[in-house]
């Protein structure tokens, strides 16, 4: 039977649509997948443990762990992870046959997933501070919780990281004093080795490594050198210039069979790293995480767009006095940043085309200005200005303080606990009795509503818009439990028949309606 735009058509009806040449057909894949439930006893290695993302995301794990609490202004503040979909986000499961109230339910109690109190940190940093003196250079956490945290973090010491002055800003090198020295083959065979230390010691099954070290440069992609994964090993022991610290990490997290996730919006996953994680079998995701301004834009975009509105300006500012706002104050830095806060409009802006022509774009501008006063309080001031009906003008302006630590650190728990879920589900074709299942892809695209820039298997899809990729996480964690999507047409609560009898005030007087040429209902 064919449908047009997904509705129905008996088969006598063949419409001729002036405008769509193609008919839609729909297709059914009936799966089975399966969960396993015993989940990983979790390690997280960070590159750039010493930042301020990784200390603050230490010590989120310890003052939860331990239940601190501490004074304030307002009065007691208890360790939290709000702005964690994993850990502070609820799912509507459905509607209860008694009143038909919807009934909700936290996001983590759908599957089997680590929790956060069980986490095992560790990482590298160019920086050799111990964690407590980096916290306090963070200026990210209150001085009274950094007392309670002290003792804990002291203990932590970041190991020596591989540093090319050439791929982060020049203002970096006064913190490079905890470096990996020697070739670039020196330099992975380190990582290889921290990374089997660390599962010795902490004892381990599972070690996610994940970038939060400063935004490199893009690399140039050089074909033989950055183009396959054979080439990438050949470049590697040449210690090719032009292969970068987080590529570097990649390769050697790669070949440890560890997840790697880009937290940053460099170019680490040139096509030879992933070449290599498919032939490794070994997840990747990323890239830079969406943790505030960029994650608004996402939203807005979506909403103008979807409601028939035309963005054609948007202008994206903001000041931050943190070292990333530092790093990212050189021109190279700032470019790889621009870009991932840019193209977060794509996808929507090209679905409309009664908005926009063929390649019309929004224009948009993105700023982000070194100011050392704010530290990481980052101030955006966003302007979207959009046409209306009949040359109407609609100008939205968004003034937004985003603490860019405690609104990244529980994106990098979301992208650790969920990525570590990825590894527990496998998918088989129904009517296939074979045992065989099957993992998701390696490019873990169903993490992308944490990423600005989201990486997707060649020739797939770009998803932006932050629900759509947030109904993605919840529909596939629904359907490992059997459950249908949730489609939001909640008929239940429309359709007289379907409605429970104290929620239909009369029976409606439906009469039998004549249609236009005669159809009748
Ligand atoms: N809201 C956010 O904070 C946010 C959102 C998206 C992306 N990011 C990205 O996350 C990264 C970290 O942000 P941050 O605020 O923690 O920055 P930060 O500068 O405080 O921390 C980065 C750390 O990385 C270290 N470092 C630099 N090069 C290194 C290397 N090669 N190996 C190991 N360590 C290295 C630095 O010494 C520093 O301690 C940045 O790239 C930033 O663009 C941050
Ligand atoms: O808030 P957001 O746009 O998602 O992301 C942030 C940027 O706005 C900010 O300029 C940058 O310094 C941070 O690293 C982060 O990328």
């Amino acid at each position: 039977m064919k449908s047009v735009f997904g509705t129905v058509l008996p088969p006598n009806i063949d419409m001729k649509l002036r405008t769509y040449k193609k008919w839609v057909t729909p297709s059914v894949e009936r799966l089975t997948i399966r969960t396993e439930r015993n989940v990983a006893k979790l390690g997280v290695m960070l590159v750039g443990w010493g930042g301020n993302n990784g200390t603050t995301f230490t010590a989120g794990i310890i003052a939860n762990k331990h239940g601190l609490s501490w004074p304030t202004r307002n009065g007691i503040q208890s360790a939290n992870w709000f702005g964690s979909i994993t850990q502070a986000s609820t799912v509507r499961l459905g509607s209860n046959s008694e009143d038909g109230d919807d009934v909700y339910v936290p996001l983590k109690s759908l599957l089997p997933m680590v929790d956060p109190n069980n986490i095992v940190v560790d990482g590298w940093d160019i920086s050799g501070l111990n964690l407590a003196d980096s916290m306090e250079r963070a200026r990210v956490l209150e001085p009274v919780l950094q007392q309670q945290l002290k003792s804990h973090m002291m203990k932590y010491k970041p190991r020596p990281s591989i540093y090319d002055q050439t791929f982060i800003a020049a203002n970096q090198a006064d913190r490079a004093n905890n470096v990996i020295d020697g070739t670039k083959t020196n330099q992975v065979k380190r990582v290889m080795e921290d990374i089997s230390d660390f599962r010795k010691s902490s004892g381990v099954d599972r070690v996610i490594v994940l970038w939060m070290a400063n935004t490199e440069r893009f690399c140039d992609v050089i074909e033989g050198v950055h183009d396959t994964a054979n080439n990438l090993k050949n470049a590697i022991a040449a210690d090719h210039p032009e292969i970068s610290p987080s590529t570097l990490f990649a390769y050697a997290a790669i070949k440890m069979n560890c997840i790697y996730i880009n937290g940053s919006p460099q170019n680490t996953f040139v096509p030879g790293i992933l070449d290599l994680a498919e032939k490794e079998g070994v997840f990747i995701a990323g890239d830079d995480l969406k943790s505030g301004q960029t994650k608004l834009k996402s939203v807005l975009v979506d909403f103008l767009i979807g409601a028939g509105i035309k963005p054609v300006s948007i202008v994206s500012y903001n000041h931050l006095g943190n070292n990333d706002g530092k790093n990212l104050s050189a021109p190279e830095q700032f470019r790889s940043k621009e870009i991932s806060k840019s193209n977060v409009v794509d996808d929507v802006v090209s679905s409309n085309n009664i908005l926009y022509k063929p390649g019309e774009k929004p224009d948009h501008c993105v700023v982000i200005k070194y100011v050392p006063y704010v530290g990481d309080s980052k101030r955006a001031m966003d302007e979207y200005t959009s046409e209306i009906m009949c040359g109407g003008i609609n100008t939205i302006v968004v003034h937004n303080t985003c603490e860019d630590s405690l609104l990244a650190t529980p994106i990098i728990l979301d992208l650790i606990v969920l990525a570590e879920l990825c590894t527990r589900i496998q998918f088989k074709r129904k009517e296939d009795d074979s045992t065989w299942y099957s993992n998701f892809h390696p490019v873990l695209t169903i993490l992308s509503y944490l990423c600005k820039s989201p990486l997707v298997p060649k020739g797939t899809p770009v998803v932006n818009a932050l629900f759509k990729q947030k109904a993605c996480i919840e529909n596939v964690m629904r359907a490992c439990l059997g459950l249908t999507p949730d489609s939001n047409m909640l008929l239940e609560h429309k359709v007289p028949f379907m409605m429970r009898k104290s929620a239909v005030i009369s029976e409606p007087n439906v009469k039998k309606r004549k249609i236009a040429n005669g159809i009748h209902t």
